[in-house]
């Protein structure tokens, strides 16, 4: 595209905009719909003696009746994740795995614990009616929906089995979870407040724990989190590294966070599926520049030309729930509210989820757009993270994320599980700081990214605006020969405790566990942004 107007003009304005027809890209999007397409996904791996990938469920040796379950879940063929994570968790190894969102991760954690539980156990562990649990895996996550979803997964793949697999969070009365538990715990999923909450009444111990995971790892190693995180695994009796096995997961993993991470984890292999930190290729992302007084009314042209044939703004309730879901992610609590308002009174059903609903709004807030009964979920970063809502087609950043991992996350609410889907970002004049980051990450996915951003990005001062996504193994350059290393040598010449101890993330957060979330804002770390933007107004994580 020719740039036809005067140099003096700011990038955006000297190239021409139009807005892009949803429906039409939605329409293509359908059509490569459900073709899996992992098998050229690269794979790093990096560590001592790895265990080899396997390309099916039924060579990893996972006991029988969880092979039942896999087939009853219509899992047929592994995704890479898998198939690299699974016989490496399954030979009693630590891992730090980064992969693509919507690729399977869940599984890839589940199964080696379910089998794992299942094969040294036998037969069904005598309960009896006990005040104190002891499970034998936690299964640690940021958010309580995240949770609730992750325990629904163990669930299911634990069916039949006799598996115990027992949720806590926050926001949610405490005494019906008290009474789940003394019916007996195998697998226990939890947000840390409420996990501590429950430590500290002496109604949980974790001195059986064998298996221990993070998913969303570097959220849960991340600002906030991290004293939380650190008290219950170094503070609360757990095993030790190497007497429990440990495994990190999730889609970007910073370098510094894998540092942090380290000292979690004993002799660990490092899996990186995808380009760390990437998007999933099937998402097809779009970035136009909207100022911000203008964001409603585009939004408005933009969900119009997503439902076309609707020449007035009322459009009923039927129409939209045979349409595809549509989320929109905002900055703020307020705005969500705000969104959520202008949009029903506009004629679009709607719904907003953030931090400051009581739980019980929350929940009923993702169940309305899940069934499609509200098909345009406002939601602020409590949604950004691991929430796998099938028919999202997609996803809306009316307000960018300062930092591109963010980014990473949001839009892989989309294109999931082999599904495509499409991404379209907001740009106003307070995003250039990300304008960087978003070129290269659409570059390194294939996207066709607008002239004005690349001349942003090329102007912008080269400072990165996050913790930079990616994630090669940061033990050292010996892992980075490309492709698979099965014979790396371990080089951890970093002190982790001396690198968190250097790393100030701000005031500490303190997860409230019983009431709506309090920490929808959190200072930004020190380290994360070169601009000055003020307070950062993240949202709520629990
Ligand atoms: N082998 C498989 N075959 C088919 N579907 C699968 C397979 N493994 C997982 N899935 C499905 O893919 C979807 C995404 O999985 P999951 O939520 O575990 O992704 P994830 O990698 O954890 O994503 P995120 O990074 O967003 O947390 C789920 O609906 C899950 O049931």
């Amino acid at each position: 595209m020719s740039n036809t107007r005067p140099s003096y003009l700011p990038p955006h304005l000297r190239y021409p905009t139009s807005i892009h027809n949803v429906s039409d890209k939605l329409d293509k999007l359908a059509i490569v719909e459900d073709t899996l397409a992992y098998d050229d996904v690269p794979v790093e791996v990096s560590g001592d003696s790895i265990p080899k990938p396997v390309s099916s469920f039924s060579e990893m040796g996972l006991c029988k009746d969880l092979n039942d379950n896999i087939k009853r879940c219509k899992y047929v063929k592994p995704t890479p994740i898998q198939s690299y994570a699974i016989p490496v968790a399954m030979a009693g190894r630590d891992v730090m795995a980064c992969a693509q969102t919507g690729s399977g991760k869940t599984a890839a954690f589940c199964f080696p614990i379910i089998s794992g539980i299942l094969k040294k156990r036998g037969c069904e562990r005598e309960f009896g009616r006990q005040r104190v649990a002891f499970p034998l895996a936690l299964i640690l996550s940021p958010t309580r929906e995240l949770s609730c979803q992750i325990h629904e997964e163990a669930k299911k793949f634990s069916y039949l089995t006799g598996l115990k697999v027992v949720v806590v969070y926050g926001g949610a009365p405490i005494i019906p979870q008290f009474r789940n538990l003394e019916k007996g715990v195998d697998i226990l999923v939890a947000t840390p407040g409420r996990l501590v909450d429950m430590i500290e009444k002496s109604r949980v111990s974790l001195q059986a724990v064998k298996y221990f995971v993070l998913d969303e790892a570097d959220r849960m190693l991340d600002m906030g989190f991290e004293p939380q995180v650190r008290k219950i695994v170094q503070k609360m009796k757990m095993p030790p590294p190497g007497r429990r096995q440990t495994m990190l997961f999730s889609a970007t993993f910073p370098t510094e966070i894998q540092r942090l991470a380290s000292e979690f984890l004993s002799n660990y292999i490092f899996l990186a599926a995808g380009k760390v930190g990437s998007s999933a290729d099937l998402i097809v992302q779009r970035v136009e520049f909207v100022p911000d007084m203008d964001k409603k009314d585009h939004l408005m042209d933009l969900l119009h030309s997503q439902y076309p044939n609707q020449t007035d703004a009322k459009i009923s309730i039927t129409l939209l729930q045979q349409l595809a879901l549509t989320l929109i992610f905002v900055e703020t609590k307020k705005g969500a509210d705000a969104l959520e308002r202008w949009l029903v009174r506009s004629g679009f059903p709607s719904i907003a989820i953030h931090g400051d609903k009581v739980q019980f709004e929350r929940e009923r807030a993702l169940k309305s757009f899940k069934s499609g009964q509200t098909p345009v979920l406002v939601a602020t970063d409590v949604a950004a993270r691991g929430l796998d809502v099938p028919n999202v087609a997609h996803v809306i950043n009316f307000d960018l994320p300062r930092n591109i991992d963010d980014y990473v996350h949001r839009i892989g609410r989309t294109g999931r599980a082999g599904k495509s889907g499409l991404a379209t970002a907001f740009f106003s004049d307070k995003n250039v700081p990300l304008s960087k980051d978003l070129v290269e990450l659409m570059q390194g996915a294939n996207q066709e990214i607008p002239d004005w951003l690349s001349e942003y990005a090329e102007s912008s001062d080269g400072a990165r605006t996050s913790r930079m996504f990616g994630g090669s193994d940061y033990r050292g350059s010996s892992f980075h020969s490309g492709g698979n290393n099965y014979s790396g040598q371990f080089v951890d010449t970093e002190d982790a405790t001396h690198y968190a101890s250097a790393f100030t993330y701000g005031a500490p957060f303190t997860a409230d566990c019983y009431g709506p979330s309090q920490m929808d804002s959190f200072p930004a770390a020190p380290h994360s942004y070169s601009f000055d933007y003020g307070p950062v107004t993240a949202s709520g994580w629990d």
